[in-house]
């Protein structure tokens, strides 16, 4: 049973005056008009692994970037013929705001994806903001480089801005193609650099509120070291007021399920966190735990009522997390928001404990399958990278009882959104 809200974001983020304004010198706009080539050295990815050390590394450099009102004039957005700068391929991806496109820049013949925001359903300033945030994230190495500019196609039918090419694929597609779950390790690996971006986003007093798997984008499937979030549309300020603006998803905390239309909701950090325990759930299951945080949803109903203490017996779908990691999702997954943990306390559990009780016996998909160099992945990508299944009978057969055992003993949800 799916219950649909209408909503309209026509909330415009006011909150922009603790950043620094944009330079008023006409000619240092122009500058900054560059129409992409490589990242600036300014924004160069610190390759240092400490975690600190790159949040630290983060804040020095978006202090630098330029941050611009939201109520800006058109003379900022500069009109681009698209024919004439880039070689525009095939779409990656699209989204309810907008679409991606891979395309060349004809001059550096670097690789990068192109975001449209149609005009004029998408307003100006919902494509500043987004474009502000993301830009003015990039510094952090787990969060997509956005490029200087914002830009619109001659004909003024869309807006768009130029980030990085992620070549590979989604923790959606990724999780997608290893039935029954990542495996531990590789959940481990991933979580810490999401928690990585997370925390400096949620220390810059911003929430992301679309995180999901289709978000989180992943350079390198077979080794996992380049994993970034993406997509900052619906980014605000802590303690924001936002309209309601989207439909409900699997990825939604109860308290966004609940609301109506027109009511107006406070943006907090714990809307994020619970995306989060949503998406560790996803990456060791393979599966969502529930189509939606309403108590008439059962799966959502069994595990409310086990937190309440009102029914003794944790459902069966729970068994394979560790104690660890069923504390982080009962903290995490808390209807009661302010009980929820952060960002700090998530990373405690995920880089010092067990996530399963029993390791996976399973595949990581990478022991089964083959990839295509990254010219084939490139051209595939949008649909599903061709992928070569190597023979091997005991682990198809693993995969099918494997398969088997998880339709039997849980509720398959939806993986719809
Ligand atoms: N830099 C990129 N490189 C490769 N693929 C990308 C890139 N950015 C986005 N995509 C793909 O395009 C899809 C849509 O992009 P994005 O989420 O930014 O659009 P959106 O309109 O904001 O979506 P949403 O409805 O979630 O708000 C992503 O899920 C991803 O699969």
């Amino acid at each position: 049973m799916e219950c649909v809200y209408i909503f309209e974001d026509s909330f415009i983020d006011e909150n922009f005056d603790a950043q620094p304004e944009l330079d008023k010198n006409p000619e240092d706009r122009e500058k900054q008009r560059k129409i992409i080539a490589a990242p600036s050295v300014r924004r160069a990815k610190s390759s240092i692994d400490n975690e600190t050390k790159q949040l630290q590394e983060a804040r020095k450099k978006r202090r630098n970037t330029v941050f611009i009102k939201s109520n800006l004039g058109m003379d900022l957005i500069k009109k681009v013929d698209l024919e004439e700068v880039y070689d525009v391929f095939k779409q990656l991806g699209t989204g309810r705001f907008g679409y991606v496109q891979l395309a060349e820049h004809k001059q550096s013949k670097l690789k990068i994806a192109l975001k449209f925001f149609p005009r004029p359903q998408i307003k100006q300033a919902d494509f500043v903001r987004e474009y502000n945030y993301s830009y003015f994230l990039s510094p952090h190495p787990n969060i997509i480089d956005t490029y200087e500019g914002m830009y619109q196609t001659h004909d003024e039918s869309a807006f768009f801005f130029v980030q990085e090419f992620c070549p590979s694929a989604s923790l959606r597609e990724a999780v997608e193609r290893s039935p029954g779950g990542l495996t531990e390790d590789v959940t481990r690996v991933i979580f810490t650099k999401v928690l990585s971006a997370m925390e400096f986003m949620h220390s810059e007093n911003l929430v992301h509120r679309n995180l999901k798997a289709e978000n989180i984008l992943i350079f390198d499937i077979e080794r996992y070291t380049r994993v970034k979030i993406t997509d900052f549309g619906l980014t605000r300020k802590v303690d924001s007021t936002v309209k309601y603006l989207e439909y409900v998803n699997c990825y939604h905390a109860p308290e966004l399920c609940e609301t109506v239309v027109n009511e107006v909701l406070t943006v907090n950090k714990s809307l994020d966190i619970w995306s989060l325990g949503i998406i560790f759930y996803y990456c060791l299951k393979g599966k969502f735990p529930w189509q939606k945080a309403s108590i008439m949803c059962k799966p959502y109903w069994e595990w409310e009522q086990w937190l309440k203490r009102k029914s003794p017996q944790l459902p069966k779908r729970w068994d394979p997390f560790s104690e660890k990691s069923l504390k982080l999702l009962k903290r995490c997954l808390n209807p009661k928001a302010k009980d929820r943990w952060t960002v700090k306390e998530m990373r405690k559990i995920i880089t010092k404990e067990r996530l399963l009780k029993e390791a996976k016996h399973t595949f990581s998909f990478d022991d089964h399958f083959v990839y295509l160099d990254e010219e084939n992945t490139v051209k595939n990508y949008g649909t599903i990278p061709k992928i070569t299944k190597k023979k091997s009978a005991l682990g198809n057969w693993i995969n099918n009882t494997w398969a088997t055992m998880s339709e039997i003993s849980e509720q398959v949800v939806s993986a719809q959104d």
